[in-house]
């Protein structure tokens, strides 16, 4: 299943230095510098300058799920419009299939438990989430920082556990080949004990945004 909302092996080996994660459970892949530190740095600016507590889509009674904040950034701003483009190159996805970016901000003792980052199919706000643009397919994060302690990514399904560095990309598939959910996606923004920790998010979905 290769839609045109998805990237794929294939297509991200294309490009060079781009590492797979051994598994046969997830198809995960690692960039270290794909983004360089002045980019880093400009995109940390605009998510200090502008950020609003996180949000999640299925409550489930947890006020501490998810304790971050996000910027929604706007491809108005130059160092967007260059990442959007580089993200489109690497995961070969047409940017009508891409949510907006956004950044994610992390404080002391901040985290985003243990989620998958595709919805629920049957839960509550399936439909309100993916009625129009369908399901998420891939996921894209980097990281804009080197968290002075704590803040890794935890895949616990594939025991694999990924720390921040600046300009550090991580990407991969949220579904199995046959197109279901893929719940060893499953991962944890473990806590940031010192220092901020920043990271991009860009989803892309089944089918155009808007
Ligand atoms: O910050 C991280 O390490 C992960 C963030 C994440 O999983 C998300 O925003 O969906
Ligand atoms: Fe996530």
């Amino acid at each position: 299943m290769n839609g045109l909302g998805e990237s794929s092996a294939e297509q991200m080996l294309s490009h060079a230095n781009v590492q797979r994660f051994p598994s046969s459970r997830l198809d995960l892949f690692i960039r270290r510098d794909f983004l360089d530190v002045r980019q880093c740095a400009q995109l940390i600016e605009l998510i200090e300058s502008n950020h609003r507590p996180s949000t999640i889509a299925d409550y489930n009674g947890d006020d501490a799920f998810r304790t971050s904040s996000t910027c929604d950034l706007s491809t108005d701003q130059p160092v967007v419009a260059e990442l959007a483009g580089a993200l489109s190159r690497l995961s070969g996805i047409d940017p009508v299939y891409a949510e907006p970016l956004q950044g994610q901000r992390y404080e002391v003792g901040q985290e985003f438990k243990a989620h998958t980052d595709y919805f629920e199919p049957g839960s509550t706000d399936f439909d309100k989430y993916c009625s129009v643009a369908g399901q998420r397919t891939w996921t894209f994060m980097i990281y804009l920082n080197a968290v002075e302690a704590g803040g890794a990514t935890r895949f616990r399904v594939i025991d694999k556990v990924i720390q921040p560095e600046t300009g550090k990309l991580i990407a991969w598939n949220n579904r199995r080949p046959d197109g279901t959910p893929n719940a060893a996606t499953l991962h944890h923004a473990m806590k940031v004990r010192k220092g901020f920790k920043y990271v991009i998010t860009q989803w892309y979905r089944e089918r155009p945004w808007a």
